[in-house]
């Protein structure tokens, strides 16, 4: 295998007195759709910013595509495409006359200019606003233009803030489909808040907090994380507690009264079956009633809440288990 896309080693910045990221790091293989997920002020711009070079680390080093950030700068930004955060637009431009002007500044051969302008502008839907002025487009459009001009070189990786930051639903769910489709042919660092995005485009979550790398995993091993199972039993608590405790395949994770006879335990399977018929049958077997038996699949959501949430929330409340449609990080 040759060079990692991004390669990213005890990098930390300060600014002043704030420890903006705190020995960081991560590597992404080339073509992975990697999310870059934290709440405010955990630290992903300022990570994005110098991955990019356009800011400096304090100590630490990034490479991209095998060139340090800090050394070989021009090298990384022949290399890269990118959607910054806030996006700097002339006001007074067209936006095919800026996407032109980009493509000329990237260095893209003129003959093939034309051409990516038009692909660019078709992946990102904005060919129907090419001869309006960026000044006046809205929040979603100039974003959507960022996005364009982050692909206008055809760069081989994308790092993108917060690509869907200011969309409506119908556009957000556009882009996140523009940019599940360059995975595999480019590298994608995406920067966002909102878990449901990761979990429909990203193959691999990185959860930064605090500055501080809490979680870095594949979607796919999250979801194959050992499931909980919730009973709720109505009967005599200590008689039906030991009968769960009892049983060598399980781990019993919780104990919490609801009602005077109605306990509800949160358990794990230590072999990986599924116990919940066997559950059921000794239960109902005992002549207790069974208010509730289900299965919760680890989610992000849920993984957030663990290493994010749950740290942050001194109550000690704890983390919810099953995901929403759409849940924002911050
Ligand atoms: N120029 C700056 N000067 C001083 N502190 C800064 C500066 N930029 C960021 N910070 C601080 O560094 C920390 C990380 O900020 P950063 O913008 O990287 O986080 P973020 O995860 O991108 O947050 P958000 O999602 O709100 O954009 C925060 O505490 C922030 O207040």
């Amino acid at each position: 295998m040759g060079a990692p896309a991004i390669q990213v080693e005890n990098l930390t910045k300060n600014y002043g007195p704030v420890l903006a990221v705190d020995r960081v790091s991560f590597t992404v293989q080339p073509g992975e759709l990697v999310g870059f997920l934290g709440p405010n002020g955990a630290g992903k711009s300022t990570c994005m910013r110098i991955l990019t070079t356009w800011l400096p680390a304090s100590s630490g080093y990034a490479r991209l595509a095998g060139f340090d950030v800090m050394y070989e700068s021009l090298e990384v930004r022949r290399r890269i495409g990118y959607l910054p955060e806030s996006i700097p637009l002339y006001p007074e431009m067209r936006v095919r006359e800026y996407l032109q002007y980009r493509a000329r500044v990237k260095g893209v051969e003129r003959s093939q200019r034309n051409i990516r302008i038009d692909y660019c502008m078709e992946r990102c839907h904005i060919r129907e606003v090419r001869n309006r002025l960026l000044g006046t487009l809205s929040k979603g459009y100039r974003q959507r233009v960022g996005l364009a001009d982050a692909l206008l070189a055809d760069p081989p990786i994308l790092i993108l803030d917060e690509p869907t930051s200011g969309l409506d639903p119908v556009q957000i769910a556009e882009t996140l489909s523009t940019i599940k489709q360059l995975g595999g042919k480019h590298t994608v660092l995406l920067s966002t808040h909102i878990l449901s995005e990761v979990e429909k485009v990203c193959e691999r979550v990185i959860i930064i907090d605090k500055g501080r790398i809490k979680l870095d995993e594949s979607l796919r091993r999250i979801s194959e994380r050992k499931p909980t199972y919730i009973v709720e039993v109505r009967g005599p608590r200590e008689a039906a507690s030991a009968v769960l405790r009892e049983r060598n395949d399980l781990i019993v994770l919780s104990e919490r009264g609801i009602e005077s006879d109605l306990t509800a335990f949160e358990l794990q399977s230590r072999d990986g079956k599924d116990p919940r018929e066997t559950l059921a049958r000794q239960i109902i077997e005992r002549g207790w009633n069974l208010r509730r038996l289900d299965v919760q699949r680890v989610s992000l959501e849920a993984l957030f809440a663990e290493v994010v949430l749950r740290e942050n929330n001194h109550s000690g409340s704890p983390a919810p288990a099953e995901a929403s449609s759409q849940t924002h990080a911050s």
